[in-house]
């Protein structure tokens, strides 16, 4: 049985390895076309003619969202009548502002792809299976901003998936990283705008209370507990200095280890806000993002089996680290998953001009064509002994109910 599941893992290495190119061809053409969160339609077309002309796939363009796809293969195996185990692996393929793919989205999408690829050219090499197995591969747009994972949840997208895949580019090779949840908030100020030198009392200042909200946030920070974030910019800060300005607009992320306490910091930081349209006599409008990001749900099972796979493939770990948020964390709420991070040949940090010129490189490819490897090989475990998925089940039920206890 060990042999047969080496045999499996070992044909996974070379169907990967076998389609390199193309898969290389991919990632490139999505990172040199970076679109924003919900625009990604230039992403979206190259990762549906990809499965289109791959053999197999049955392909649903613009599923659920404009910019989203589904392509699944299967089911394959088993015997009529069983239920069948639907793995999926989700790409992700939207850039930043100005930076373009600065968070290596397009190697997340790649990897994603090669996964999927890997995987089935494994279960196609096999007559027989115990249980019945479909593969999904899910395009989830706008992570940067938005969260199309959690909008694809609302519309029951996830319901059918019994585990799910993705990695994501940084530093290091990490099984897990914590990653935080997160609420979203612009802050516009209304004032009234005068000539500053002329009659300036007859002004309203809304750079005042833009720059007051800045302070007052910056002064609440120091009382927050380590595992709270919280930082803005301004968007619109005025035009010109001999205007008073009648018109600011700030952004500000806010970060908790559980999206329980999001609910707390965001009234610290709401009356922050108020009170600098307070001070100065402007109006405020809050205008929160539509998708709180959850924090990750571990799956310590998969984690383990990813690592041991990753190690056979030559990754070296880190056991701790940093990270933002996800909205694959909210994804990890629903079905039990992994979204472990690799190193992609570069100590650049993400979200840096750096970071996009490394997720370009040449050099990147082997290390994302390894983590699908691994990936997809982690795939097989589950599937190969219906005692491994259990327990993955198992322990996500546990999770969940560990999470929801007050
Ligand atoms: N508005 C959501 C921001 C998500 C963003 N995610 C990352 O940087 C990590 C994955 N791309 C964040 O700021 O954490």
């Amino acid at each position: 049985m060990a042999e047969k599941l080496q045999a499996l893992k070992q044909q996974v290495c070379c169907s990967i390895d076998e389609a390199k190119d193309k898969l290389h061809g991919l990632g490139d053409a999505i990172w040199h076309h970076p679109e924003l969160a919900y625009e990604e339609r230039h992403a979206h077309d190259t990762l549906v003619r990809f499965f289109t002309q791959e053999k197999g796939w049955t392909v649903e363009p613009h599923y659920k969202l404009e910019t989203a796809f589904r392509a699944t293969w299967g089911p394959v195996g088993g015997a009529d009548g069983e239920s069948v185990v639907n793995v999926g692996f989700l790409c992700e393929y939207d850039a930043l502002p100005s930076i373009g793919h600065a968070c290596g989205h397009n190697l997340i999408a790649e990897c994603g792809a090669a996964a999927a690829l890997g995987l089935k050219a494994a279960l196609e090499s096999e007559e027989a299976w115990p249980v019945l197995i479909k593969v999904t591969v899910l395009g989830t747009p706008a992570e940067e901003d938005g969260g199309g994972k959690v909008d694809l949840l609302q519309e029951g997208s996830f319901q059918d998936l019994d585990v799910v895949f993705m990695a994501h580019p940084t530093q290091k090779n990490a099984t897990y990283l914590p990653a935080m949840a997160i609420h979203s908030v612009l802050v516009k100020y209304h004032g009234r705008a005068a000539h500053a030198s002329a009659y300036p009392w007859e002004g309203v200042n809304a750079l005042d209370a833009a720059v007051m909200a800045y302070s007052n946030i910056s002064v609440l920070r120091q009382q927050f507990r380590p595992d709270w974030r919280i930082h803005g910019v301004i968007k619109h800060g005025g035009v010109k200095p001999n205007i008073i300005p009648d018109y600011t607009e700030l952004e500000y992320y806010m970060r908790t280890a559980s999206h329980r306490d999001l609910p707390n910091i965001t009234a610290k930081a709401e009356a922050c806000f108020h009170a600098a349209a307070m001070a100065t006599g402007c109006e405020v409008e809050l205008l929160f993002g539509k998708n709180d990001f959850y924090e990750v749900l571990r799956n310590r099972t998969l984690e383990d089996l990813y690592e041991e796979n990753g190690k056979a493939l030559g990754m070296k770990f880190a056991i701790d680290g940093f990270s933002g948020s996800t909205d694959f964390g909210n994804v990890s709420h629903a079905v039990p998953g992994i979204h472990p991070y690799f190193y992609i040949g570069s100590e650049a940090l993400n979200h840096t001009a750096e970071y996009t010129a490394a997720s370009g490189a040449d050099k990147a490819q082997f290390y994302t064509l390894r983590t699908a490897k691994a990936l997809a090989m982690t795939a097989l475990d589950v599937i190969f002994s219906p005692d491994v998925l259990d327990k993955v089940k198992q322990e996500f039920r546990e999770a969940k109910l560990r999470e929801e206890k007050p």
